[in-house]
């Protein structure tokens, strides 16, 4: 039973349940051997064990409440086990004698519990055997007594005293019994509240087992939290100092502070003498913005008479104007020793040319004609004019398409008199051709235009008339281009399916005109070795938008490099069909010309692709510009002669008054 009790507090209480259970069967014991014999014995036990059971009731009570002290338990026990001892129980016994033999036999005896008998040691396995010997010995004595006191004979009385001891004991056994059911009852209370108490302590247990976790996991949080302070710690520490070093640093800001205040209101100051000043400027300002509007007034008025006057200038210069420019020597033909013709540039305008060596001086009849032929020409360029030059001239018909005229600047003359170079130059600033000067003059000016509040847009197409074929040189796949007017109202013209490339910079431009040289069909000829065989149009587009008068202004501006105007040689046999339509069309240019000159009805513009194409740059609202150009070799004379002729006969041809290309939107 011991060793199923599980702590030592409740040990203890077990031990007063221990002594109960001895004596309960110690008196069990007594009881199967012999009931009258173990009577004292009984009575003296049963009277101890009922006041040691009331202790030990309480006791367990107090064990099952647990609220009985320790102390007073072990207290307690001991008396249990201290009333058993046979010193005791034969004081008991004598005393019960002693009490009988004055008629007090009835009343059981139950020695009182003393402070010496609390004190002896305990000891239960002695117990048993030697009381059992002295109840033995003490219930001989009592019947000797007894025997002594009662005559044997009074066999009534003896009997008598018998019945009342047995009845005594009855009652005693009675009683004794339930007790003993009293206490097996308090025996299964104390099991049940044992098993309480077990399970209790598997809860404590458990709960110990729990407290055991959360402790560890408390220290674990502990040492955490330890850290976290050290760290802490460190960081309090770092935040000194660096509260430390800012509050230095915060010193010399304040000073810096200071020092800026000082500096503040100095500036201050400044800024009201400098506020007062600006209110005298933007006074100004307003004043000078009166001034401006009315000299933007009196520019716009001014600009409309330059224009006007440009115009005049123009008009009375001619509308179809001719220069005639005579190319230098090439480095080739210096090496071969050419013979240059005779040549003499009599004035700006003015050119005589004669052969080298006066053969032309005499006529088919061998007649002498006495002087070489002069022709005049609105300007004549020396070998030495540089494209610089020409162009110097040449920009006033650009001027013209960007106040909204129709331009045509074309190069004519034979094949290897410079046409192309004039047109396209070379590389280098200096060699630079009529039409990237045109177009970088455009841009130049497109600023001043600005200014006076128009805005440009400006479209540009590369085509060439070859075999009286248009060929679109921006776009090399093959197309059928037709000309055709924009509208009835109009005499302008368009090509169908022509690529138009919108230019914002000169560089764009540059870029359309190197794809256009690249597609441009070139072959070589006799007189020169990169000569080209068709008609070369570049066709720039001039849109100008003027939001605040709400005008709309369009010129059209074609830099055209005609084709060689040399006369079919039989011994260009292979290229026969192709000069004869370049000739066609030169000289159908002849006959539109002509025809103009002398004001017919019906001019021959579509004879020919090129007349056609060239229609309102020739007759129409346009300003035409012819650059004639001569070869200064002697064996070129004829053509040059023939050139001279035919530029000559273009420019004495008289146009109607040109009139600009101006809507009001
Ligand atoms: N003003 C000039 N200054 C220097 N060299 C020139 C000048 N004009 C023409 N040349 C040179 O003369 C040669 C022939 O010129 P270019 O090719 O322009 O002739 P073209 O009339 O266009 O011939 P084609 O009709 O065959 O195209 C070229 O080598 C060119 O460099």
């Amino acid at each position: 039973m011991e060793s199923r009790l599980p702590k030592p507090k409740i040990m203890i209480e077990a031990r007063s349940i221990t002594d109960i259970s001895v004596k309960n069967n110690s008196h069990k014991v007594t009881k199967s051997n012999n009931i009258s014999t173990a009577t004292s014995m009984v009575t003296s036990t049963i009277s101890s064990t009922l006041t040691s059971t009331s202790v030990g009731s309480a006791s367990m009570k107090s064990v099952t409440e647990n609220k009985l002290p320790v102390k007073q338990a072990l207290v307690r026990a001991k008396t249990l086990s201290t009333i058993t001892r046979s010193d005791n129980v034969q004081k008991a016994v004598k005393r019960t004698a002693t009490n009988v033999a004055h008629g007090e036999a009835k009343k059981p005896f139950v020695k009182p519990v003393t402070k010496a008998l609390m004190n002896k040691p305990i000891n239960n396995a002695l117990m048993t055997n030697n009381t059992v010997k002295k109840v033995n010995k003490i219930i001989q004595n009592d019947k000797d007594n007894k025997a002594g006191k009662l005559n044997r004979w009074d066999m009534r009385g003896r009997l008598a005293q018998a019945n009342e001891k047995l009845s005594t004991v009855q009652q005693k056994n009675k009683d004794t019994e339930s007790k003993c059911n009293m206490l097996q009852e308090l025996v299964d209370t104390l099991k049940a509240s044992e098993t309480a108490c077990k399970a209790k302590a598997e809860n404590f247990q458990v709960l110990n087992n729990t407290l055991t976790n959360e402790l560890q996991t408390l220290t674990v949080e502990m040492f955490t939290i330890r850290k976290n302070e050290e760290d802490l710690i460190k960081q309090l520490k770092e935040s000194k100092e660096l509260c430390t070093n800012l509050s230095c640093t915060l010193n010399e800001f304040q000073e810096k502070c200071k020092s800026q205040e000082v500096l503040n209101l100095e500036q201050t100051k400044q800024l009201t003498v400098l506020k007062s000043d600006l209110e005298l400027q933007e006074k100004l300002i307003k004043d000078l913005n009166i001034v401006k509007e009315e000299l933007q007034a009196l520019t716009h008025k001014m600009d409309k008479e330059r224009r006007v006057l440009h115009n005049t200038i123009q008009e009375l210069k001619g509308n179809i104007r001719v220069f005639c420019r005579v190319r230098p020597r090439t480095p080739k033909e210096i090496e071969q020793t050419k013979v240059l013709c005779n040549i003499n540039f009599i004035d700006d305008c003015t050119i005589e040319v004669g052969k080298s060596d006066g053969s032309d001086a005499i006529s088919c009849s061998r007649k002498l004609r006495g002087i070489k032929q002069e022709f005049s020409f609105d300007k004549v360029f020396t070998p030495n004019a540089s494209q610089a030059d020409v162009f110097e001239e040449l920009s006033l018909l650009v001027q013209s398409a960007l106040e909204g005229y129709n331009v045509c600047v074309f190069a004519y003359g034979q094949t290897g008199s410079g046409k192309t170079y004039t047109m396209e130059g070379e590389c280098g600033l200096q060699t630079e051709g009529m039409i990237s000067r045109t177009v970088r003059h455009i841009f130049k000016e497109m600023k001043q235009f600005e200014l006076l509040g128009w805005e440009y847009q400006i479209e540009a197409s590369f085509l060439e008339i070859y075999n009286e074929h248009i060929v679109d040189l921006l776009d090399s796949e093959s197309k059928i281009h037709e000309i055709r007017m924009v509208d009835n109202k109009s005499q302008d013209l368009y090509v169908s399916n022509l690529r138009v490339e919108e230019i914002h910079s000169p560089a764009e431009l540059h870029e359309c005109l190197q794809i256009a040289q690249r597609n441009r069909a070139v072959a070589a000829t006799q007189s020169n070795e990169r000569s080209s065989r068709s008609h070369s149009v570049t066709r720039i587009r001039l849109i100008g938008t003027h939001t605040i008068k709400q005008e709309i202004s369009i010129g059209n501006l074609n830099l055209v490099d005609l084709a060689g105007s040399e006369r079919l040689k039989t011994e260009e046999a292979v290229r026969t069909t192709e000069t004869k339509n370049i000739n066609k069309s030169l000289a159908n240019l002849g006959n539109v010309i002509l025809a103009l000159l002398k004001k017919q009805e019906h001019i021959p513009y579509r004879n020919s692709k090129l007349t056609h194409l060239l229609m309102p740059s020739l007759g129409g609202n346009s300003k035409t510009l012819m650059l004639l150009n001569i070869s200064p070799l002697d064996e070129c004379y004829n053509e040059t002669l023939n050139s001279l002729r035919f530029a000559s006969n273009v420019n004495n041809c008289k146009t109607e008054k040109v009139k600009r290309s101006r809507m009001i939107l």
